[in-house]
């Protein structure tokens, strides 16, 4: 992993075991957990919400969100206007997002893939650069 990288991590209640084996799975001190803390029921969009902040503002560089299907934290994490946060099932799909999107979130289903492979996903988005060229003039046209 790149020296220094600042990451943002969060899940609601379905992805809160996910959110904690992948705290211990990341070997860097540059790491916030943004909740929740626990199993008990609680809104995808109050843990989305802040980590798509942290990473649009610059304070983090990359986030990782966690929750059931994933749809919940993408679909809110992507209201943000810097964020591009792509569904990530397996690691291909996570390589693709930060080679060819630029994607700065991983939104992670945790009732649809095992730890180890939700572990496996995490690390090659945490290791995987931008392309750029072509890809950056199709991740500029994004905004609207
Ligand atoms: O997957 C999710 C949103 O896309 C959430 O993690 C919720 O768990 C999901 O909506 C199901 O809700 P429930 O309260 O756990 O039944």
């Amino acid at each position: 992993m790149k020296e220094g990288l600042k990451i943002a991590i969060g899940a609601d209640h379905a992805g809160f075991d996910y959110k904690q084996i992948l705290l211990e799975a990341i070997q860097t001190a540059e790491l916030k957990d943004f909740g929740t803390y626990s199993n008990a029921s609680a809104d995808y969009p109050d843990f989305a919400h802040p980590v798509a902040s942290a990473v649009e503002s610059g304070e983090f560089d990359l986030g990782i969100l966690v929750c059931g299907s994933a749809n919940g934290v993408a679909i809110t994490a992507n209201k943000h206007q810097g964020i591009r946060a792509a569904i990530c099932w397996n690691e291909e799909l996570a390589e693709l997002a930060r080679k060819h999107n630029n994607a700065n979130i991983v939104c992670i289903p945790a009732r649809f893939i095992s730890t180890d492979e939700a572990k496996k996903i995490v690390s090659v988005f945490l290791n995987t650069e931008f392309e750029g060229g072509r890809h950056a003039t199709r991740v500029g046209k994004i905004s609207c």
